[in-house]
């Protein structure tokens, strides 16, 4: 990631914290509270680095009521949403009500949804468009299993899964966009990817946006790493041109941790 010659970010950086199935609403509120205190304590500018957290559904309207009571600047937004506005889909969570609940962001197709729940590129593109339709940004993952790494044909799934989840959108969504990379061998494993690793697939991602949707659009898109990320190893990430952020999942359960990596910065100079 660069600076511009006034010191600002090309793109606002954003760390993630995706809370997966863990915290009960109860747990959620503190672990929220202790990581705003946290980052009031280091005096953070929010508007220097973006922070979100990923609460599961059932933790949503609490996170609300905290961030509204107490003027928060931490954004939130659902593990996932339907591809359906309303109607009978049992289980399933509409985008609007993500959006009443305040989600700034919603995750679409992170690894586990598209494995575990079969979710395909058809569906994960009508749940783009899905959160686009209800005011919500879609934070698209994409990334390649440990055997395509391993056949060397990592960028061209990974691109592919990048045209199949953004087809159709128009250039002002496709700006607005988050795609998050998450290798798969990386998540949850302490498997970390290099920096180099995350930068050339970012980098890949951007070019093919700017084939996609021009280049003022492909400068825009805010382009995260996720998988096995620590405070010990973000900075080093977050240094790459394309790596504009990270979704972090274990490490974003402790929230001196997760603060960490927030403050990537105060490393970055410490090096
Ligand atoms: O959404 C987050 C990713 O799945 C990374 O999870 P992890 O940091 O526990 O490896």
């Amino acid at each position: 990631m660069t600076t511009s010659t006034n010191g600002a970010f090309d793109r606002t950086p954003f760390i993630a914290g995706n809370w997966k199935m863990n915290m009960d609403h109860v747990q959620g509120i503190t672990l929220l509270q202790k990581l705003a205190w946290t980052l009031s304590d280091a005096k953070h500018d929010y508007s220097r680095v973006e922070v979100a957290a990923f609460p599961p559904f059932t933790d949503l309207r609490g996170v609300q009521t905290l961030v509204q009571g107490d003027d928060l600047h931490i954004a939130y937004g659902g593990q996932d949403l339907s591809q359906f506005d309303s109607g009978a889909y049992t289980g399933d969570i509409s985008g609007q009500f993500l959006n009443k609940l305040g989600c700034k962001y919603v995750l679409v197709g992170h690894s586990e949804r598209r494995t575990i729940h079969n979710e395909s590129d058809e569906v994960l593109n009508a749940k783009v468009k899905a959160a686009f339709r209800h005011g919500v940004v879609p934070v698209l993952c994409v990334g390649e299993g440990l055997e395509i790494r391993q056949a060397g044909t990592h960028v061209d799934h990974t691109l592919q899964q990048l045209r199949a989840g953004v087809a159709g959108l128009t250039n002002e969504q496709a700006a607005e966009l988050v795609v998050a990379y998450e290798p798969v061998w990386a998540i949850g494993t302490g498997e970390v990817a290099g920096p180099e690793d995350a930068q050339e697939m970012c980098a890949a991602i951007r070019s093919e946006l700017e084939t996609l949707f021009g280049a003022d659009v492909a400068a825009k898109t805010r382009l995260l790493y996720g998988g096995s990320v620590k405070g010990n190893n973000a900075g080093a990430i977050l240094r790459e041109r394309d790596v504009d952020g990270v979704l972090v999942g274990g490490a974003s359960l402790d929230p001196a941790e997760f603060a960490n990596i927030v403050r990537f910065e105060s490393h970055l100079v410490a090096d």
